[in-house]
């Protein structure tokens, strides 16, 4: 935790999620009483299909929608994407952009992820911008430098508390059951404090959200919710349950004990 930033716990739910899916989100939205909404903030991105539904169930609610993409360009010619207009004129309130999954499976790199980001702000929405290394660059002692290249590339200039999140996920550790001791995800998360300050300021630098990725679950969330500079949690498995992604929000309860 950093002290005097409100965290936030966001569920990713990737390609998961039907109509069907709104006893679900109600669900959370039920959990997510007002005692729990003073600890934490919680979000939930569901696929684009379901942003709509969900940000006009969640109206008189804190619970908040992000998206999980969006094109750099504001319209255009770019058969199947959107645009982050589209997903704000939606309800979405942020867009995660430079996800691991992005980035492996449309080879998404840095300029591009830098692009998405801005079209984040150009739209009003929070970028959530995800970096991590792989299993062979943390291996090869190449973390830092490769989360490093990855913060200076994919944020644009400009970053504020309000619009930007850093979500730090190796991806070893996304949907594998494995995650980095909580010694390991002290050290990149104090790595990505520095930098932050180092660009953009002691004091809007020291409030920038730094959420942790991978494999985070009720069980586990105490451990590493509780590190230096960890304000959150970006949860893709577990937050297709109500009762999980509630479970980790209310870790809060105890950490704040
Ligand atoms: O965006 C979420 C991450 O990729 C983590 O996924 P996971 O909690 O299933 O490991």
């Amino acid at each position: 935790m950093t002290p005097g930033v409100r965290p936030l716990v966001a569920g990713n739910w990737k390609m998961n999620g039907l109509k069907a899916s709104a006893s679900e989100f109600r669900s959370m939205l039920d959990g997510y009483g007002e005692d729990l909404a003073d600890l934490t903030g919680l979000m939930v991105c569901p696929p684009a299909t379901l942003v709509l539904a969900f940000a006009q169930m969640s109206q008189d609610s804190r619970l908040s929608v992000g998206a999980q993409d969006c094109h750099a360009e504001p319209s255009g010619a770019h058969t199947g994407d959107l645009s982050a207009e589209m997903l704000a004129d939606s309800g979405a309130v942020a867009v995660i952009v430079g996800h691991s999954e992005r980035r492996q499976n449309h080879n998404e790199g840095d300029e591009e992820v830098h692009a998405k980001a801005s079209a984040a702000w150009r739209a009003g929405l929070t970028a959530i911008v995800c970096v991590g290394e792989t299993e062979y660059e943390r291996q090869e002692g190449e973390t830092l430098d490769r989360v490093g290249n990855q913060l200076a590339g994919s944020i644009p200039d400009g970053a504020t508390a309000d619009n930007l999140v850093v979500a730090y996920e190796p991806v070893w550790a996304i949907g594998t059951g494995n995650t980095p001791t909580a010694t390991d995800v002290a050290e990149v998360h104090r790595f990505i404090r520095t930098r932050l300050r180092e660009r953009f300021g002691a004091e809007e630098g020291g409030r920038i959200r730094i959420l942790y990725g991978g494999s985070v679950k009720p069980s586990n969330a105490e451990e590493l919710l509780g590190v230096d500079n960890v304000d959150g949690a970006l949860v893709g498995g577990a937050s297709l349950k109500a009762e999980d992604l509630l479970g980790i929000a209310m870790t809060y309860r105890t950490l704040k004990a």
